[in-house]
């Protein structure tokens, strides 16, 4: 559990360090948020949370419902048998940066998962994604809120093509490290209702050079409907 959870952070503060040393990214950042907020990312540091001092939002809350509980359930049984490893999840992959500004106050950066990125449970994005080391797998038991709504009552595709790049991006993290998505592509089989509980399945099809190449699916909680398909690659950076 410990190992496979070092090796996500670090794949995370990968790709997090490597995006702050793209010019056109951190020109953007200066764009959007002025000369103030802007921080080179040379300066930087950055830390990662530490699991005792930050929540794990991958554990259940009141806002799951009993198909959620249900699933985390048969999940964490075989976590407790060797073959599946549940993965904590943070709100943020940085947590805080440490520079002085041009005012000298100390900036106070705050970044967070775009999947985590509400402080009301239950409103966005609830999953927890559990990993298969032995079958290059992930499996993720997501609930969507109220907020990912799209057409009425649905799930909006943009909230689905999200889960589904976040559950294949920690498969291809766990297995090939800092990894950038670089395609998805999405069949929309049949739509899923907000509030349902839904479980994303993905796994690693082939790896050529840096190629990571997955496949994802995502069915309702007793695996009869068929709700998305997905192929995803991605390639080491
Ligand atoms: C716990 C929290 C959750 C964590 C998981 C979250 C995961 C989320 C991940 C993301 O969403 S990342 C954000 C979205 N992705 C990007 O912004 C990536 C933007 N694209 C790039 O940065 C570059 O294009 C990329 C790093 C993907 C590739 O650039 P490179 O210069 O490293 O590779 P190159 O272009 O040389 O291509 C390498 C190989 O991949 C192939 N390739 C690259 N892009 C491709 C593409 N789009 N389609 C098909 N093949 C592609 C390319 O043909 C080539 O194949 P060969 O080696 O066989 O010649």
């Amino acid at each position: 559990m410990f190992k496979f959870s070092v090796r996500l952070i670090k794949g995370l503060m990968q790709v997090t360090a490597w995006l702050q040393e793209q010019p056109v990214l951190t020109n953007l950042l200066y764009r959007i948020s002025g000369p103030a907020s802007y921080l080179p990312s040379r300066d930087l540091t950055v830390t990662w949370p530490r699991a005792e001092e930050h929540k794990d939002f991958s554990l259940p809350n009141s806002s799951w419902s009993q198909s959620m509980r249900n699933l985390y359930n048969k999940y964490m049984e075989l976590s407790q048998q060797g073959s599946w490893i549940r993965l904590p999840s943070y709100n943020a992959t940085v947590t805080h940066f440490t520079e002085q500004c041009p005012n000298s106050a100390k900036p106070q950066v705050t970044t967070r998962l775009f999947t985590r990125n509400l402080d009301v449970e239950g409103l966005g994005f609830e999953y927890v994604v559990f990993y298969n080391q032995a079958e290059q797998r992930t499996v993720c038991i997501f609930q969507a809120g109220p907020y990912l709504e799209g057409s009425h009552g649905l799930i909006h595709g943009g909230a689905i093509a999200t889960i589904i790049d976040s559950t294949a991006g920690i498969c291809a993290i766990c297995t090939a490290g800092k990894v950038m998505t670089a395609n998805l592509n999405i069949n929309y089989r049949s739509p899923i209702v907000l509030g349902s509980t839904a479980e994303v399945q993905c796994r690693v099809d082939k790896i050529e050079d840096r190629k990571i190449f997955l496949s994802a699916e995502i069915r309702n909680v007793d695996g009869q409907v068929l709700h998305t398909e997905a192929t995803i690659l991605f390639v080491q950076v």
